[in-house]
């Protein structure tokens, strides 16, 4: 993993002066009666990203689920570095729309995902975010801004539609796909090929869990520099498909077992 987007760089060790806040806090708005599992796996993949605290702020028949897989969860909203919002949220879900609605206009940083995409007002968004559409999400998100196209268009060229979002929004984009595009203000960066032992549902639940915890983690630093976040998102990508292969190398890949092994590999890393 290691070159100039070194994930490990991201993950400052511990030492005896840290708390459960000093690294990391992760609030969630993400699951739902349809999908609860994109809120426990999002909460997975920050808790075994090393986060000190997880916030879940979802649905309350979801909330038992989540602390029922991970009983270190906290419920409800409070002191947060990072929100990861959307995953497994459905537009029309009044409920988690206002919440998101709410965390979208403040300042802590975001990763929008999912659902979220579709209901996020971006004339009111400025804390520092990361989107993580999917390229039929991407087509949804451009028309947003009265942008047209179709799944065809971005699989064709994903690197420019990719940098049109970042420019429409004002913020970095994670195109996902087998190849992923990051893009930030003029520049955009092509990551992977990624693991093909990503191609597993939820596996984009984790990433976006993954990111909300290196977002929070570098809180402090991005807070004081703003690129710093397009070199979280292009080391989140690395990680996340590092961790599919590793997943891979033991047995089928569930997206549940690449977030154990973005715990493994930072184990080794430190
Ligand atoms: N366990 C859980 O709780 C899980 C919950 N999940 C949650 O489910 C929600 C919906 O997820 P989803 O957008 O993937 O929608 P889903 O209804 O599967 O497909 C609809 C259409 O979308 C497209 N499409 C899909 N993937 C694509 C891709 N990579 N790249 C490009 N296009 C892609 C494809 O349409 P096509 O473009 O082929 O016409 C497909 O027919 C979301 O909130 C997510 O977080 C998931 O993470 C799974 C595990
Ligand atoms: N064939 C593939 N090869 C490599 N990576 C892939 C492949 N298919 C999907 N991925 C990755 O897996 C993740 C899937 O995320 P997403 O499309 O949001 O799925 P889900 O909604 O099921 O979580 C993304 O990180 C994407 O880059």
């Amino acid at each position: 993993m290691a070159n100039s987007f070194d994930p490990v760089r991201f993950f400052r060790p511990l030492g005896p002066a840290d708390d459960k806040y000093s690294h990391g806090v992760v609030g969630f708005v993400t699951g739902s009666a349809n999908y609860p599992g994109a809120g426990i796996l999002g909460v997975q993949s920050a808790i075994r990203a090393g986060a000190g605290l997880v916030r879940y702020w979802g649905n309350s028949e979801t909330a038992k689920l989540v602390v029922s897989a991970r009983p270190e969860v906290v419920l409800g909203n409070g002191r947060v570095d990072c929100w990861v919002l959307g995953s497994g949220v459905r537009p029309d879900d009044s409920e988690l729309a206002d919440r998101i609605l709410q965390l979208g206009s403040a300042q802590t940083p975001l990763v929008i995902d999912a659902g979220a995409l579709e209901i996020v007002d971006f004339s009111v968004l400025t804390a520092r975010t990361v989107l993580t559409p999917h390229a039929s999400e991407m087509v949804k998100l451009l028309a947003r801004f009265g942008e047209k196209y179709q799944r065809s268009d971005i699989d064709t060229d994903p690197a420019t539609f990719a940098l049109l979002a970042a420019n429409l929004t004002g913020q970095t984009v994670l195109l996902k796909g087998h190849q992923t595009f990051v893009a930030s203000d003029s520049q955009v960066q092509k990551v992977g090929p990624n693991s093909p032992h990503l191609a597993t549902a939820g596996s984009g639940d984790v990433l976006a869990g993954l990111l909300g915890a290196m977002i929070a983690r570098n809180a402090s630093a991005l807070a004081t520099d703003a690129g710093l976040l397009f070199d979280i998102a292009i080391a989140a990508v690395k990680l996340h498909s590092a961790a599919a292969t590793a997943a891979a190398a033991i047995k089928t890949v569930a997206a549940l077992d690449v977030a154990e092994q973005i715990g493994v590999l930072l184990a080794r890393s430190n």
